[in-house]
């Protein structure tokens, strides 16, 4: 049944279990009924404020290095959350196991209103003190939910929408919980969709790096599925099933309680041994496609970093420029030039670098990515260039090698290189000169080869201008630069959606686009470039039921308001004047001061003046220039 969620619908759920006593029966989805019931049993008292006990910085800071597995696995679809999150005016969370608040990113402005009702790293979000919501909930009820406006037990949490779905280690235990949460105003339609298919994707790579040299059947309904995180994975020890996903658990119809114990033979009519795909018949009768993975003694070494494609990626499409530039940066590789990416965000700077890599010589050996914009400063330095033992409180015994050493033989990928600190530039430049790293904390010199890509979505060259980058750096990672094109500048959108719609196996799973869908989505200048086109349709396949075309009406609202395909018009010229205007009543030294205290970068200066970035750069440049 579905039951809708209007805000009046909701009221009267809360006034008939609160106030009267009684079953909403109809008028809240089940289990936000099973929740309050759980809230009301244990003593909270709806009426009262939410009793919320953040941990100390101290305690924080442990609990982010006894979760650095989890953050570090998690760091792919947090990234690529972040963006969509800042596109929906909302944030998307990381919680360890008991929902406490590990991570935070997003819209800014949102979190701020977040933390104002304590949705803040350090703070629990376990239903036992905060009540209904989507992060506890999800946890007791072990599977992905949404939780709205006043289906949350405690009022102050009405401002909030939130959806969450747990992450599951592969042997049934919990991990953490991701979630994305915005203002209950906004209905984020596709936010529920958007975190279980991020999470399909995490929990496939927490097993794919716990049970190296295990028997690990790969199996599904479809050939082209086996290889991608929508594969279902059991793991076996001799023929004793040790791990399993949830795929692989559910197309059993198996609960976790069958580890150790189900054996291969209960579960399937006997399966070849072998790295091809071939049919498989479960007991219940039912025929899938599945194959081992080879032997462990046959594989070939793994780098501690997957080559090529994500998992789960599609196969990316490049327009005619874009392959050329391709083709040249896979030679510039070879040559040992390092080339320098840029592109708006989304517009596929990591995709490219990880075809070069998939394309160059040095394809065999690790691919690996390092985001600077995403580690907090004081760890960049230990992650890239390694620690000695006991370098620094909380350093691990055995030392670390340090994501340099890691790429050995292969690339290094440096993403957004722009938000590098200044001190550790230098430090980069000397490893890249001498190819040698020393590790923190002292200890002899190691040689290192790999090739070098950067990207980054910032203006480089006016950022060397500004003082915010070095030029020597400068001039040693970009001989080459690649330049690739944001989406609205491409002349044929209908043929890029149809073709990603396909590969993404919307058509293969039965779903279409309805040509009123469609139009719009053409017309859309997708400012999130490829990640918003690939998520919202990865989204809209997710909504899509069996026969029936997917409708405007399921499409984001920015997306259903697009007219005709914009030109740049004279409204982007009054609004650049606007700016200009906003900006004049901005003095000098306001400009230099939100320099200052951004740490140069000139982005964030301008988002927080309200200004935007290209017009404050030209202000600088002008002051700089006007005053020699
Ligand atoms: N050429 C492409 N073809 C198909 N899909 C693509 C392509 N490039 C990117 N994508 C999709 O867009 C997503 C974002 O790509 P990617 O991470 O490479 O962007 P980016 O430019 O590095 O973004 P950011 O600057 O925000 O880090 C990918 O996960 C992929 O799904």
């Amino acid at each position: 049944m579905t039951i809708p969620a209007g805000t009046d619908t909701v009221q009267a759920a809360r006034r008939r279990f609160f106030d009267e006593g009684g079953m909403p029966d109809g008028l809240v989805a089940e289990p936000i009924l099973r929740s309050w019931q759980r809230c009301t049993t244990q003593g909270l008292d709806v009426g009262a404020r939410p009793h919320v006990e953040p941990v100390s910085a101290a305690a924080l800071k442990d609990l982010h290095e006894q979760n650095e597995r989890l953050r570090r696995i998690t760091r792919p679809e947090m990234t690529a959350l972040r963006a969509e999150a800042r596109l929906t005016d909302s944030v998307v969370i990381l919680t360890d196991a008991n929902g406490l608040v590990l991570d935070m990113v997003g819209n800014a402005e949102f979190a701020g209103r977040a933390s104002r009702v304590a949705l803040r790293p350090g703070v629990p979000w376990n239903e036992d003190a905060i009540g209904t919501n989507a992060i506890g909930t999800a946890l007791v009820e072990r599977r992905p939910i949404s939780v709205h406006g006043g289906e949350h037990f405690f009022e102050p949490h009405r401002i909030l929408t939130c959806a969450a779905a747990p992450i599951m280690d592969p042997r049934g235990g919990l991990a953490g919980v991701l979630d994305m949460s915005g203002h209950a105003s906004v209905r984020h339609v596709h936010a529920l969709g958007l975190v279980r298919l991020a999470v399909e994707q995490i929990e496939h790579r927490l097993l794919e790096r716990s049970f190296e040299g295990h028997r690990i059947l790969r199996f599904q309904s479809e050939a082209e599925l086996i290889g991608t995180a929508s594969e279902a994975v059991l793991v076996f020890e001799e023929d004793r099933l040790v791990a399993a996903n949830r795929r692989g658990l559910r197309l059993l119809k198996l609960g976790w309680d069958a580890l150790d114990t189900a054996r291969i033979g209960e579960l399937f009519d006997k399966i070849a041994a072998g790295e091809t795909i071939q049919p498989i018949r479960t007991r219940a009768g039912e025929t899938l496609l599945g194959r081992f993975d080879p032997e462990p003694a046959t594989r070939r070494s793994t780098p501690t970093i997957r080559a090529g494609a994500r998992p789960g990626e599609i196969e990316p499409f490049f327009d005619a420029a874009t392959h050329t530039a391709l083709k040249r940066a896979v030679r510039l590789v070879a040559a040992d030039v390092p080339v320098l990416v840029h592109g708006e965000t989304g517009s596929g700077k990591e995709v490219f670098a990880r075809r070069v890599h998939a394309e160059s010589a040095r394809s065999g050996a690790p691919f690996v990515a390092v985001n600077c914009a995403a580690l907090p400063e004081s760890l960049i330095e230990s992650e890239l260039f390694g620690y000695e033992e006991g370098a620094f409180t909380g350093a691990r015994r055995q030392g670390q090698a340090g994501l340099l050493r890691q790429a050995h033989g292969g690339i290094l990928f440096l993403d957004e290189i722009g938000d590098m600190p200044l001190a550790l530039q230098a430090r980069l430049l000397r490893a890249l000169q001498d190819k040698q790293v020393v590790p923190l904390g002292g200890g002899a010199p190691v040689p290192v080869d790999f090739a070098l890509l950067c990207a980054t979505h910032r203006p480089l060259a006016e950022l060397v201008a500004s003082g915010a980058f070095r030029s020597d750096l400068y001039f040693r990672i970009a001989q080459y630069v690649v330049e690739l094109p944001a989406l609205r500048t491409l002349a044929d959108r209908r043929e890029l959606v149809s073709a990603a719609f396909e590969s993404l196996g919307g058509t293969a799973s039965g779903a279409s686009l309805a040509p009123g869908t469609l139009d719009k989505l053409a017309a859309y200048e997708w400012p999130g470039n490829f990640r918003q086109l690939t998520g919202t349709l990865r989204a809209l396949i997710a909504l899509a039921e069996p026969g029936r075309p997917l409708e405007p009406d399921a499409l984001p609202a920015e997306i259903v308001a697009t007219a005709a395909p914009a030109q740049p018009t004279p409204t982007t010229a009054r609004a650049e004047e606007k700016e200009d205007r906003s900006l004049s009543d901005v003095t000098l030294t306001a400009m230099q001061e939100a320099l200052e205290a951004a740490g140069g970068n000139v982005s964030l200066a301008a988002r927080r003046l309200g200004v935007d970035r290209t017009t404050l750069y030209r202000r600088l440049l002008w002051k700089k220039q006007t005053s020699g």
